[in-house]
């Protein structure tokens, strides 16, 4: 298959930022996308309705003209957080979802919970109003092996939480490994999962063999093959509990490219072409559409995109960085090395 023409897709897991990063990326994410998840994880972090509803109009105002892009927008829980703003989120037509971090888990995630079986309270107010949450599924304990923090937090937290509240409905964000992939099907249609394009795409030899690859360091890290695999079969099983959330994270060259470089990888700029890279390996460009523009809709409950988008099988080269600010400057997953496809909108 040489082209591929499927409905438009949605992102359900991206950061945009906030100032000149968010100008240098969003338009990349709505030239692609309908719709997007908008992680909350800004410094300060968007904790309130009305932080929300700022930060909405912002990211409005980074949109080209022209573009239909509607930015869907989640608060981050605190332990500060109180039933009524959860209430008032969920009231709000332009909030879609919340975001537990548990704290010091990944990127901005200081004011995330130290204890996410210590919520019971606003976990209870989610469950009575069908507001998704969503989860960074790492447990934070310094006894437990980066590469295993995901699998361990399925027992300590995710198991416990689900069973004390049947009614709540969750996405496990950006999985990893055949652990969560495998707790996922186990689970109801109330929890579903993103799953990233470099997941799917590589494995930690990306990041550790020959040199240390810093743009290749995202949150959960990359895993063995083994996990890739089942990642790979999940993704284009076409199941609906499985779709398309790039965790496209962008942070400047030099805080990348240092002695303690910031965990995310900026995929936003080819995100669709990614995806059909990694669908095409397996020979499943039949369930791309599935995973990138129907499942999501569906979890979410909102309609299906009318438009459509082609890819085409083109070989594009990916430049060095794109500009930020003054020095700024942000490097790009594949950074100068190709992608197989072209993205392109049918208007
Ligand atoms: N994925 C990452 O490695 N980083 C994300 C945070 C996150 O999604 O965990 C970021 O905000 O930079
Ligand atoms: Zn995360
Ligand atoms: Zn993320």
């Amino acid at each position: 298959m040489n082209e591929i023409v499927i409905r438009q897709p949605d992102d359900w897991h991206v950061h945009l930022r906030d100032g000149a990063m968010l100008k240098a990326v969003a338009p990349f994410t709505a030239k692609q996308c309908h719709r997007a998840i908008i992680m909350p994880n800004l410094v300060p972090p968007v904790t309130t309705v009305a932080e929300a509803m700022a930060y909405r109009d912002r990211i409005l105002a980074a949109i080209p003209e022209g573009i239909a892009f509607e930015p869907l927008m989640t608060l981050y829980l605190t332990e500060q957080t109180t039933v009524e703003e959860l209430a008032a989120a969920a009231a709000n037509p332009h909030i879609h979802a919340v975001k537990l971090y548990p704290a010091g888990a990944t990127t901005n995630s200081d004011r995330g919970v130290r204890d996410p079986l210590s919520i019971d309270h606003l976990l209870g107010e989610l469950a009575r109003s069908g507001l998704p949450l969503l989860v960074h599924g790492e447990v934070v304990d310094p006894n437990i092996d980066i590469f295993d923090r995901e699998a361990v937090f399925i027992d300590r937290v995710l198991t416990p939480i689900l069973n004390r509240f049947p009614d709540l409905r969750l996405v496990m964000e950006h999985i990893t490994t055949t652990q969560a992939v495998e707790f996922v099907m186990s689970q109801s249609e109330r929890v579903a999962a993103t799953i990233t394009a470099h997941h799917l795409l590589y494995n930690r030899n990306a990041m550790l063999v020959g040199g240390i690859r810093p743009h290749y360091y995202c949150l959960p890290i990359l895993k063995r093959e083994t996990h890739r695999q089942s990642l790979l079969n999940a993704a284009t099983s076409g199941h609906p509990k499985f779709f398309m959330g790039t965790d496209t994270a962008p942070h400047t060259q030099s805080s990348k490219e240092s002695a303690c470089g910031c965990a995310g990888a900026f995929t936003g700029y080819a995100a669709l072409e990614l995806y059909a890279e990694a669908f095409d390996e397996v020979g499943k460009l039949d369930q791309l559409e599935a995973f990138t523009s129907l499942n999501g809709p569906r979890f979410y409950r909102l309609p299906i995109n009318e438009k459509r988008v082609r890819l085409t099988r083109t070989t594009t080269q990916v430049p060095d960085s794109f500009p930020v600010e003054d020095n700024q400057h942000l490097v790009p997953l594949r950074a100068g090395e190709s992608i197989a496809w072209q993205f392109e909108l049918l208007e």
